[in-house]
């Protein structure tokens, strides 16, 4: 269904070998490497893996700025020191844990690199999206949408989809030290220019929700009014999210929230119509096993009567 291979300036990439319909499951991965709260030694979890495993991770993609900078800082005092050549492994292998690890939301705060994932390259539109699949113990990546034989397979590095252009590339130059060459970031065409003022106006209009919300907090008891207010502004969030073209959990928790506070309102068709919606998302992330779709399934269940 996949393929790795060259992806032109990004290096490799991950890419559709023939149509991949919406929610598919693209690739379940156990870990090559991972460190936790208790093991938080990147050095010593590597010191462990097989010389083969240690290659593989070795071979993944690391960060051209970081590698230049910690090198420039060290170069000398490296040089002068025997063992060099260990050093400037020990030094690889950090900077390629830094670049391609995932936190896997769990209690003890893992974190890991997968050999295929870690090939998958960042779009601010993806087409995929990779969740730890606590059932199977795997991280998997799903299609968020249709992707056509031999389009390239793409996921967010980012924590905010939704921020405009000049904070995600200053969170992408300096977390990974990339430019990014999606297709929105790529262009500067009209669809760029839309998507830029789109997401101005939704960072205002959070800003405002805010700022009205801290000033309400704990001065009086929440009214229909105030969550009817609550329940406008998440509308006009996943309007912006399905606007831009998103799609995945976050876009799916919002829903979820917001089918309950329409519930709670006594819209029950609204609920519902986001009930499934939501459901929908998360079904198309994470696969009808995971543990994350069972539960929002069973917590919805009131507010859909029927299967999606
Ligand atoms: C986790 S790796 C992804 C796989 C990588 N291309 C490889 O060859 O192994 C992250 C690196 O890929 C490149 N990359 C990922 N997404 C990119 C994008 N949207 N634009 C340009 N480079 C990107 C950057 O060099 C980044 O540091």
């Amino acid at each position: 269904m996949i393929e790795v291979r060259h992806a032109g300036a990004k290096g490799f990439g991950v890419f559709a070998k023939a149509l991949i319909p919406r929610g598919s499951r693209l690739l379940a991965e156990s870990s090559l490497i991972s460190i936790d709260n208790h093991k938080p030694s990147i050095l010593r979890a590597a010191r462990q893996l097989t010389s083969r495993d240690h290659q593989k991770l070795l071979a993944l993609s690391p960060n051209p700025v970081k590698r230049r900078s910690i090198l420039s800082n060290l170069e000398a005092a490296l040089l002068s020191l025997p063992r060099v050549e260990r050093h400037a492994v020990n030094l690889n292998t950090l900077n390629i844990f830094r670049n391609n690890n995932f936190g896997l939301s769990d209690d003890a705060g893992t974190r890991a690199v997968f050999e295929t994932v870690a090939r998958i390259n960042h779009s601010c539109v993806p087409n995929s999206q990779g969740n730890f699949h606590t059932g199977i113990g795997q991280f998997v990546v799903h299609a968020l949408r249709p992707i056509p034989c031999g389009d390239e397979i793409t996921i967010s590095y980012l924590d905010d989809q939704l921020a405009g252009g000049e904070a995600r590339r200053e969170h992408l130059e300096e977390g990974y030290g990339f430019t990014c060459a999606c297709s929105l970031c790529g262009g500067g065409s009209s669809i760029t220019a839309k998507s830029e003022s789109r997401r101005a106006d939704l960072q205002r209009d959070l800003g405002v929700f805010a700022e009205a919300k801290a000033a309400r907090d704990g001065q009086t008891a929440v009214t229909d009014a105030d969550a009817d207010v609550e329940l406008v502004m998440m509308n006009t969030l996943i309007a912006a999210y399905e606007a831009e073209g998103l799609a995945g959990r976050e876009l799916a928790t919002i829903y979820l929230a917001a089918a309950d506070l329409a519930a709670k309102l006594g819209d029950s068709t609204m609920a519902q119509s986001l009930a499934r919606r939501g459901l929908q998302l998360e079904l198309d992330a994470v696969g009808v096993d995971s543990p994350h779709y069972i539960a929002s399934a069973a917590a919805a269940q009131s507010l859909v009567s029927d299967d999606i």
